[in-house]
């Protein structure tokens, strides 16, 4: 299109020139014929300027038209009343309809139900006011094919003249963005709900300590309710304060989050109204955004106070366990497990330091008897008592333990030379002089000790072990109350004794056993009175062992039930030979019966079947039980002496004065003989106490109408103190030591002719 004013007509703006410049010299009238054409030039050129203008205004509309139409932006005119008068081609296509058949239509009965209502208050609302206002929409009924859209309404100003007013409305379809919104919401309600599912408070907070989200628990916690989180920091919320936490109490994990990108876990120490402290664990971990950058901490609190309470419990608990698993419940001292660690921790250390250790192994004198006489409870009183008197004599970094029963270890650790173990040793004798104070009455208990020492003895545990405990039984072989270091014989009597063990199950089937006979002598006539048969085993390896050697091994294996039975039918089988010799005819034999046979209610009734066998009469028979056994179970005692006593059979109880027992409970039982055993026998010389005693055992005895021997008399001395005293019988090495039958028989023959039997008529 040519346009004027860029390219100005040259001849017409010449020839304007040139009658411009003519009409200045120019007179009229030809002046004013200038006047006239420079003016119908002018109007020329103005009419071209007209048209150039026109034409600007018709392209500016056409660009107008097709923007407008073109537009991928909907817009479109509507009236107050929602008809629409105008709309482009993205508007029509928005409402899916024709654009020429789309006008005069009414927008809101194409809009979801209440929309329709809403468009015309806004509508209203904008005409009237001329403000612009935005509302959002839902286009089309069928709620699966609904569109969602976004209103931008402003009034039109410029109505055409005589229209009624009109507002401009831009569609924007927000379909996508409400169904990204929703979908939003809906996750963001998805996880709302998940972290209100977390019993703990979990908090959410940004990088500028706001919080970003709380769950349930967090806001009950806080009480900062749902919409009011936002803005709020962390520290006002949580702790009330005004700057990020800082207290040791309160340590913050946030700037360590922030700073590391790691979690990190600290505990709150928080003190409740009630005056009792909380503890929070704390857990902070980065939030993490889509790039990895990190955009806050989410915190989860969780209240460990029941926990640690109940850990600690535990922790307590288990010590206690451990406690208990190494140490002994009675008397609170090492047990074996223990006992056996600190061993091994003495010699490793012995080896590191060229130094010695000593074990020493400890065993109460005769607390079988009391525990059995006394009852168990004061055996435990005296076994704890005893713990505390060594437990106090020995060093810090010593051990004392308790392997069972009243069996106690020593562990003495550094030694420079073993004979420092004797001084403890003689130190723990001497403890056990004391009289220990059970149920308001004085209680002597005497200790062996055995020790052996580290490396010299052995370099093992058990090594060590059994030789402080061979070294003990020397101790107590030496008469108890004293110590014994562990020499190297006593090995091989411990070999001896593991032989022994295993060949005193055949000793029987090899008819290895033999009885001896000891008479027992009237004082006064030099008569014998009666005799003890006395068990011997003739081992083809070791000769003539002693009973003291093997009873007990026959006692704890239970192989002393047979040979009890062995020994009484032998007793008897010898006295029926006696008898039909004319031997020992009123004179009883004494058999010791095992504490075994004095549990057994039927005992009266095997012996009685044991003589039948042989066919004598029971009655020639005499027992002697321990003071120990009858003690241990008083009824049972009480009955089978009843039974026995029935049979003609006397009992005589054999070492009285070593147990607990008073001598007119004895005599109520029905016993009707007492030795007065032969230690204190043995000190009547020099030991004023044994006199006392005996003297004493002697009177009550004499005076409860019982029999009473005098065990282990040896010489004439101790002889004539007893018959002094008044004691009838006496038993021991000055008139003859236990002799096979055979010898019996001869010294029997040789002796005074035996006098009547004196069981039968005590006194
Ligand atoms: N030092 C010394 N000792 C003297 C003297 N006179 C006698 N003896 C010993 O004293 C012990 C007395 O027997 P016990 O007190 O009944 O003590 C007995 C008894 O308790 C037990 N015993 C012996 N034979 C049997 C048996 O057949 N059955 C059971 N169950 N035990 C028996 O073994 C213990 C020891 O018996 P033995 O070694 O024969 O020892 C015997 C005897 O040899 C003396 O003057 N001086």
């Amino acid at each position: 299109m040519p346009s004027f004013r860029n390219q100005p007509d040259p001849v017409l703006t010449d020839l304007l020139a040139a009658l411009r410049r003519e009409r200045v010299d120019a007179a009229d009238p030809e002046r004013l014929v200038l006047e006239l054409q420079i003016h119908q030039i002018e109007l020329e050129l103005q009419n071209r300027e007209l048209l150039e203008a026109r034409q600007l205004l018709e392209d500016a509309r056409d660009d107008y038209v097709d923007l407008y139409d073109f537009a991928p932006v909907a817009y479109a005119t509507l009236t107050g009343e929602g008809r629409i008068t105008r709309m482009n081609l993205a508007a029509a296509a928005l409402l899916g309809v024709e654009r020429a058949r789309g006008l005069e239509l009414f927008l809101g009965t194409r809009l979801a139900p209440g929309d329709g209502r809403n468009l015309l208050s806004s509508l209203g609302r904008v005409l009237a006011s001329g403000e612009q206002e935005s509302i959002e929409v839902g286009l089309g009924r069928p709620t699966a094919n609904r569109r969602n859209l976004h209103l931008m309404i402003r009034r039109d100003d410029r109505p055409a003249t005589g229209e009624a007013p009109t507002c401009r409305v831009i569609l924007f379809d927000i379909t996508e963005i409400t169904r990204a919104r929703a979908e939003i919401a809906a996750q963001r309600h998805f996880l709302q709900s998940v972290i209100d599912g977390i019993g703990d408070p979990v908090v959410v907070i940004g990088t500028d300590y706001r919080l970003l989200l709380m769950n349930r628990a967090a806001r009950l916690a806080t009480g900062v309710p749902p919409e009011g989180r936002c803005g709020l920091s962390c520290y006002g919320a949580i702790h009330g304060r005004d700057a990020p936490c800082d207290s040791p109490e309160h340590p913050c994990p946030v700037p360590q989050v922030l700073a590391g990108g790691t979690a990190v876990k600290v505990v709150h120490r928080k003190r409740c109204a009630n005056g009792q402290t909380q503890w929070i664990e704390v857990i902070g971990a980065p939030l993490l955004g889509p790039g990895g950058e990190i955009l806050g901490v989410v915190e989860s609190l969780r209240d460990i106070t029941e926990h640690l309470d109940l850990t600690a419990r535990l922790q307590e608990r288990e010590l206690q366990l451990e406690h208990l698993a190494q140490h002994d419940p009675l008397t609170g001292l090492p047990n074996r497990l223990l006992f056996a660690d600190r061993l091994h921790q003495a010699m490793r250390h012995a080896h590191r330091e060229q130094r010695k250790v000593a074990l020493l192994f400890l065993d109460l004198d005769r607390f079988k008897a009391i525990n059995d006489s006394l009852g168990h409870p004061t055996g435990d009183l005296i076994l704890q008592q005893a713990a505390r008197r060594m437990s106090t004599l020995v060093r810090e970094g010593d051990t004392v333990a308790r392997l069972g029963g009243d069996e106690f270890t020593v562990i003495l650790g550094g030694l420079t030379q073993g004979s420092d173990a004797g001084l403890i040793a003689n130190k723990l004798v001497a403890a056990f002089q004391e009289p220990f104070a059970v149920a308001d009455r004085p209680l002597y208990v005497t200790a062996s000790i055995g020790v052996s020492l580290y490396p010299d003895d052995g370099i093992e545990l058990d090594t060590l072990l059994r030789n402080a405990d061979s070294a003990m039984y020397r101790a107590k072989d030496q008469g108890r109350d004293t110590f014994c270091f562990y020499t190297e014989d006593m090995t091989a009597q411990a070999l001896a004794q593991v032989t022994l063990a295993t060949d005193l199950r055949l000793a029987l089937a090899r008819a290895q056993f033999v009885l001896h006979y000891q008479p027992q002598i009237e004082l006064a006539t030099g008569l014998i009175v009666g005799c003890e048969a006395l068990i011997r085993w003739q081992h083809p390896e070791f000769g003539l062992v002693e009973p003291g050697r093997f009873i007990p091994l026959a006692e704890s294996t239970g192989l002393i039930v047979p040979i009890g039975a062995w020994v009484v039918r032998t007793a008897a089988t010898q006295m029926k030979a006696w008898q039909e010799r004319a031997l020992l005819t009123d004179a009883a034999v004494w058999v010791n019966l095992s504490g075994r046979d004095t549990q057994d209610p039927n005992l009266a009734a095997t012996i009685a079947g044991l003589c039948g066998e042989v066919g004598v009469h029971p009655g020639g028979l005499a027992v002697e039980i321990t003071e120990t056994w009858i003690m241990s179970n008083p009824d049972l005692a009480a009955t089978n002496i009843r039974r026995l006593q029935a049979l003609g059979i006397a009992v005589g109880i054999d070492d009285f004065g070593t147990g607990y027992s008073s001598l007119a409970a004895l005599k109520r039982l029905g016993v009707s003989e007492i030795k007065i055993d032969r230690s204190f026998v043995a000190g009547l010389a020099q030991d004023p106490d044994d006199r006392a005693i005996a003297r004493a055992m002697i009177a009550l005895g004499r005076a409860l109408g019982l029999r009473v021997v005098a065990e282990g008399v040896e010489t004439q001395a101790q002889a004539d103190f007893l018959q002094a005293e008044g004691c009838r019988i006496a038993q021991g090495y000055l008139f003859s030591r236990p002799l096979p039958a055979e010898q019996f028989e001869v010294y029997a023959r040789d002796a005074a002719p035996v006098k009547e039997n004196i069981h039968a008529q005590p006194r």
